[in-house]
């Protein structure tokens, strides 16, 4: 046993002593779940919290004074501190030694930082360059002839790359989202309070716009005789018309920035232009409450995949080669079921890091509209150009790898997002959390969130996996959506575990010793 478990329940133990019954009858849970306070409620001064400091200040030796550990307690137990259970419901709590923890640190999150991520200007700049060329590159290597990690015999016409028709397709389909998503249906959602600023509103019909996309290519497809297998035909130009469109976009949100507030500006805003065109300078660009970022995170990158999947599932029927294809048409179902999950819980992407923290630049512009659409539908476009035949328990292991990928995926996700919007909602009752120095905002050490610190990446590993799996080991390229995401998550795990120990400094490092694994438990 690690000194920091014993301990904490050595002040567990201390703190349960020292309690008479009428605290307890106080901490009841009816009682508590009637007072259930908002979020934005002021801070309670109760005898339970003036005990609670005393331990705390006791136990922590690089509390300064007894003054300081008072004014620590006032910021630490703000209305949210508010315990889940009554503390003598509680079995000793190993999320208790949070609450000692040393208390000088105040939430730094708005102070914008250093130039330093990706590796800098530099490190950006060879994004912006590679990341778009990976694109092509990956799109070039994996085609009908062959899928090898072989130099790829590269197209040199122009027309192999840009067609007019493919611009036409790609903007009538962005035209077509932004309608979708200014339509007056769905509801109005708060976003969570950035940077002192009011709670943005957004509206949510992601979901239905991903109903009428599919209905309008199924009409189009009976009723007008459109030809989906454009999209395979035209693909390479198709991809030309989505970065440079992803490029203009950020061109434009760059020099709009330009303008903007100082608070409406991201954390990252470093004043180098490399650097802020790729981060995004702006937080949340808005023309109105049309919100830009959160538009292009889930709507036409998103929905686009999915629309794409559609064009490869019905040029396989179509062509009748190597039809029933059950393998594509497993992982369409996968990739269809993780998008539509995705507009189903939209507003819970208010909580991610992309939409709290990250500016809207080149990075997530071009990673939302060329990204994810071209290269998340690699798998499928392998399984129609390469068929495979795959037996029928490999099909039912890997539908049951994607399900158990799914209930981690969306289990954690939903668990943080409740929990970060009320903190006080009964179905989180069960769960522990500890308090941090920022006002309001507790960290849940229980639940998914107990097991690693990021139990919503292993998830969707498991996910990217599972449908990259039904693509056979003919060849690695399938393989490449599982490979870069966990590059990708790695990485956003640290970016993240950063800003928040910017932001809940001594408090963060006690809950990495309280929950120890990052990805997979026991493991990383
Ligand atoms: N398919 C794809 O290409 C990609 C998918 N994703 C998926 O998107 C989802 C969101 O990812 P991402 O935004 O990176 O990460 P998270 O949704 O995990 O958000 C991280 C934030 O959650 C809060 N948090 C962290 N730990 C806790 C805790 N114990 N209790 C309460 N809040 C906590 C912190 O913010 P605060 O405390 O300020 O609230 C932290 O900054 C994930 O499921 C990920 O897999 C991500 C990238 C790419
Ligand atoms: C290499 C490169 C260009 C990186 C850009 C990263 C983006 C592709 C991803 C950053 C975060 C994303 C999220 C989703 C898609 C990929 C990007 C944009 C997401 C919308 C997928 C669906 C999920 O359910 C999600 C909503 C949780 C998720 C949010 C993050």
């Amino acid at each position: 046993m690690s000194n920091f478990t014993r301990s904490s329940r050595s002040r567990s133990r201390s703190r349960s002593r020292g309690r008479s019954p009428g605290r307890k009858s106080k901490a009841s849970p009816s009682r508590k779940a009637k007072q259930s306070p908002s979020p934005a409620r002021k801070p309670r001064s109760s005898s339970k919290s003036r005990s609670s400091s005393k331990t705390r200040a006791a136990a922590t030796p690089s509390t300064p004074t007894r003054q300081s550990a008072r004014l620590a307690e006032k910021q630490t137990n703000g209305p949210e501190e508010v315990e889940k259970k009554p503390e003598m419901e509680r079995k000793p709590s190993p999320a208790r030694p949070a609450v000692a923890t040393p208390v000088a640190d105040k939430p730094v999150a708005d102070k914008p930082v250093a130039d330093s991520e990706f590796g800098g200007p530099v490190g950006a700049f060879f994004c912006i360059v590679l990341l778009p060329a990976t694109v092509y590159v990956i799109n070039i290597m994996c085609t009908e002839k062959s899928c090898t990690l072989a130099i790829p015999s590269i197209p040199k016409k122009l027309s192999n790359y840009f067609d007019s028709k493919a611009v036409m397709i790609g903007l009538g389909w962005f035209v077509f989202q932004v309608v979708l998503a200014v339509l007056p249906v769905g509801k109005v959602v708060s976003g969570q309070p950035v940077k002192g600023l009011q709670r943005l509103q957004y509206r949510c019909n992601g979901f239905i716009a991903l109903m009428v996309s599919l209905v309008a290519l199924g009409v189009g497809q009976a009723y007008f005789k459109v030809d989906l297998s454009t999209v395979h035909t035209l693909w390479l130009q198709l991809i030309t018309t989505a970065i440079v469109f992803s490029v203009v976009l950020s061109l434009v949100l760059y020099i709009r920035a330009r303008s903007a507030k100082p608070n409406a500006l991201a954390f990252a805003a470093s004043g180098n232009a490399i650097y802020d065109f790729w981060m995004g300078r702006e937080l949340n660009p808005r023309i109105g409450s049309f919100d830009w970022k959160f538009f292009c995170e889930l709507r036409p990158g998103l929905i686009g995949w999915v629309a794409i999947n559609m064009c490869f599932l019905a040029e396989a029927y179509g062509s009748k080669s190597g039809w029933p294809n059950y393998p594509l048409i497993m992982v369409c179902g996968f990739q269809l079921l993780y998008v539509a999950d995705a507009l189903w819980s939209e507003e819970a992407i208010l909580t991610t890091m992309d939409i709290i923290h990250e500016g809207f630049g080149f990075m997530l512009c071009f990673g939302d509209l060329a990204w994810v659409p071209f290269l998340y539908s690699l798998q499928p476009r392998f399984l129609l150009e390469h068929p495979q035949s795959l037996p029928w328990w490999a099909l039912s292991a890997v539908a049951l790898l994607n399900m158990i990928g799914f209930l981690i995926f969306r289990g954690s996700n939903s668990q943080k997002n409740m929990f970060r919007k009320n903190p006080y909602d009964p179905a989180l009752a069960h769960l522990e959390s500890m308090p941090t120095n920022v006002p309001g905002k507790r960290l849940l050490v229980s639940g998914w969130w107990g097991l690693c610190r990021h139990p919503n990446y292993l998830g969707d590993l498991i996910i990217g996996l599972a449908w990259s799996l039904p693509c056979g080991f003919s060849s690695l390229l399938p393989y490449f959506y599982p490979i870069y995401f966990f590059i990708l998550l790695v990485h956003r795990a640290m970016r993240d575990d950063a800003m928040c120990r910017k932001k809940y400094g001594a408090h963060w490092d006690h809950y990495c010793e309280r929950v120890k694994y990052v990805i997979i438990p026991y493991v990383y």
